[in-house]
């Protein structure tokens, strides 16, 4: 069977799943940055989570298992329901079950099932705790990062739903959600806050949102615009071919990196960017928008090398390493070495880093420059 035709189902699936859940954190982000309760909580490594990524998690759960069978069903996600169910989080966890019932009442809008009636608590908290895989190498696995980029999420700025499926240990599927990717590439470097001042709301500026796909072995990665108000999703009849950029010149290229210092070296990067000849400011945007921005060409180069001791998780990546792929560019780790997605939670072996590029020139510079400045280095 063709690559592309194996997976159709589990496509469908992902991509209308993935709409229906940006619609829910355009829905949480706008609640969040017009009220001033404490609705940010802090995790055990004191990494934010809200509303939305338990929401995510429970309706992307649910789905799956209604489209699939609960019992066919394997998911590796980010989220747990630990804080959810303390006694102290009664209040949360009722905003958690509103939200997701919210959401799945639109479902249809979206060409997926809502239940028939609004799920119990108890039924959000076993769909949010049944994503507790720990993938490996044989099967199929789903991979979920409800909101990547929680912190760009509550400031008002970038982030990202991302889905994909690995089959024996390799990414079949990957889709990515991406609800403020500004239509201007230009503005995906304006924070929330910019660019309400620079324009109003009406404008096309604020014209933002899309959504990524891609299967192994196509070839071909995919864009839609997001579907939001009274539309319904019209699919895939609505979806652009994306490519990756053709500058292989590092003196025109724009790289991309994390935004916070504690996520990745900002002098490490520095100092490849300017061996290699990387003229440009760096772009600092939150999550897998990065890898977006590669595959819709808007970018050319995205590097992460995160502390020694920290260990990459595989919902950090999937979706978007196989999109940047099929849409024509390289994404291996510092060494040079494909990511290993068959090992678990973790990218095992990871060498170093992260580097994902445009085209195959750029990324035997960048590798080669990783190569020269690393032992100089204090990483
Ligand atoms: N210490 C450390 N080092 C490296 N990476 C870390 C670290 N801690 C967390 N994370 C993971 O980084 C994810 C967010 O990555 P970003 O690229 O969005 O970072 S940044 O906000 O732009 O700085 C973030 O994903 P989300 O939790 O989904 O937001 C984490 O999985
Ligand atoms: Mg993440
Ligand atoms: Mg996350
Ligand atoms: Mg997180």
């Amino acid at each position: 069977m063709e690559e592309g035709k194996k997976y159709s189902k589990e496509l469908d699936v992902a991509v209308r799943v993935v709409h229906l859940c940006c619609s829910l954190c355009r829905g949480v982000q706008e609640n969040l940055l017009s009220s001033s309760g404490d609705q940010v909580i802090s995790k055990a490594d004191d990494s934010p989570v809200t509303v939305a990524d338990w929401s995510v998690q429970a309706v992307v759960s649910w789905v799956l298992a209604q489209s699939f069978g609960s019992d066919n069903v394997s998911i590796v996600a980010e989220e747990d329901v630990q804080t959810l169910s303390r006694p102290d989080s009664v209040d949360l966890l009722e905003s958690v079950v509103a939200t997701v019932n919210g959401c799945l009442s639109e479902a249809s809008r979206y060409g997926l099932t809502s239940p028939d009636k609004a799920l119990e608590t108890s039924q959000v908290l076993e769909a949010i705790s049944r994503c507790n895989s720990t993938g490996g190498p044989k099967g199929r696995h789903w991979v979920l990062d409800p909101v990547d980029g929680t912190l760009g999420f509550v400031r008002g700025d970038q982030y990202a739903v991302a889905l994909a499926l690995i089959e024996d240990g390799n990414v079949v599927v990957g889709v990515l959600g991406c609800p403020n990717y500004p239509l201007n590439k230009n503005l995906l470097n304006y924070h929330h806050d910019n660019m309400s001042r620079l324009s109003p709301r009406s404008s096309n500026a604020w014209e933002k949102g899309c959504v990524l796909y891609t299967t192994v072995g196509s070839g071909k990665a995919w864009m839609q615009p997001l579907v939001c108000g009274d539309r319904k999703l019209e699919w895939p009849n609505s979806a652009k071919l994306i490519k990756v950029s053709s500058i292989d010149d590092p003196a025109l290229a724009t790289f991309c990196e994390p935004v916070e210092r504690a996520n990745t070296s900002h002098t490490f990067s520095a100092g490849v960017a300017n061996s290699v000849g990387l003229r440009k400011q760096p772009l600092r945007v939150h999550s897998m928008v990065k890898y977006a921005a590669i595959a819709r060409g808007d970018a050319e180069v995205f590097m992460k090398f995160a502390r020694v001791g920290y260990k990459e998780k595989i919902w950090d990546h999937a979706a978007g390493v196989l999109i940047t792929q099929e849409a024509g560019g390289v994404v291996t780790d510092a060494g040079g070495r494909p990511l290993d997605f068959s090992r678990g939670v973790y990218l095992e072996g990871l060498d170093r880093g992260i580097v994902a590029c445009a085209g195959e020139t750029l990324h035997e510079q960048i590798i080669g420059a990783v190569y020269a400045s690393w032992d100089s280095s204090n990483l």
